[in-house]
């Protein structure tokens, strides 16, 4: 069983499939406490808050309702609603938390493409078909740490940037880990101008990429 937050159909706003629609499957559960998360409401799994499938899709507004269901009722899901998006991203909350081997492999199999949002700080359970978004959690709050293993399996690295220190833990990483990563995208912590202008310079200075979370400025999901 897979503990749920939101499902709802989308543009994917983030990293290299920007601009692509995608069934988005939020998963409830983080103990990783980054400061910035801007989905909190999917850190806890409070027994209070579990409710039936339907009150967890498509829902108004952000909130700590979440729901469990089973790989094939997920699937089944998707298709009841007659999604047109053929990609599926798998974010939360801390999606690594679960084993998505048979998730995964059963949306291949029904003719789905598949992408993870991870922090990097626990295994990744997943198909060697499914692209992995790696954004690295350094020294949050939870005290865990980035693992070597998700640092080699990322597809692509996405890392929230608001102070000079943010890049500098990035790199140190990087030599901690012996891993050169292929993508790198520097994403503005919360739209803030200063941090922005941060990820622009470093982006030119280090042939990174940009990520602006498009889907914040264009007033979507
Ligand atoms: C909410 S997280 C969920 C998936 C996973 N726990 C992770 O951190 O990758 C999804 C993405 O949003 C990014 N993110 C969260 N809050 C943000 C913020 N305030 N500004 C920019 N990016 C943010 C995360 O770094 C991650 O890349
Ligand atoms: N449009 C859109 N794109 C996204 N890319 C990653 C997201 C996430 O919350 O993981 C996200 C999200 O919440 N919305
Ligand atoms: S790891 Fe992801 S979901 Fe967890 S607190 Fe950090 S940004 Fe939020
Ligand atoms: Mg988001």
């Amino acid at each position: 069983m897979y503990k749920i937050n939101e499902v709802f159909e989308t543009i994917q706003g983030e990293a290299s499939f920007t601009g692509v629609p995608s069934i988005f499957l939020r998963l409830q559960g983080c103990p990783v406490g980054c400061s910035w998360c801007d989905t909190k409401q999917t850190w806890d799994l409070n027994t209070e808050y579990l409710v039936s499938l339907d009150k967890t899709v498509e829902k108004k507004a952000d909130s700590e309702l979440w729901t469990e269901a089973t790989s094939e009722q997920i699937v089944t899901l998707f298709q009841d609603k007659e999604y047109l998006a053929k990609h599926v991203v798998i974010t939360g909350g801390e999606p690594c938390m679960y084993d998505l081997v048979p998730l995964c492999e059963l949306l291949h199999e029904a003719g789905f493409s598949t992408q993870i949002e991870t922090s990097g700080t626990f295994e990744i359970k997943v198909p060697k078909e499914t692209w992995v978004t790696v954004s690295p959690k350094i020294n949050m709050r939870g005290g865990y740490k980035v693992l070597t293993s998700a640092m080699k399996r990322a597809d692509e690295i996405k890392h929230p940037v608001a102070m000079q220190k943010h890049v500098d833990e990035l790199e140190a990483l990087f030599t901690e880990t012996g891993v050169t990563p292929k993508l790198v995208y520097l994403q503005p912590i919360s739209q803030k101008a200063k941090a922005t202008k941060l990820a622009i310079d470093t982006c030119m200075k280090k042939n990174w990429r940009l990520s602006v979370q498009v889907h914040k400025y264009i007033g979507i999901n």
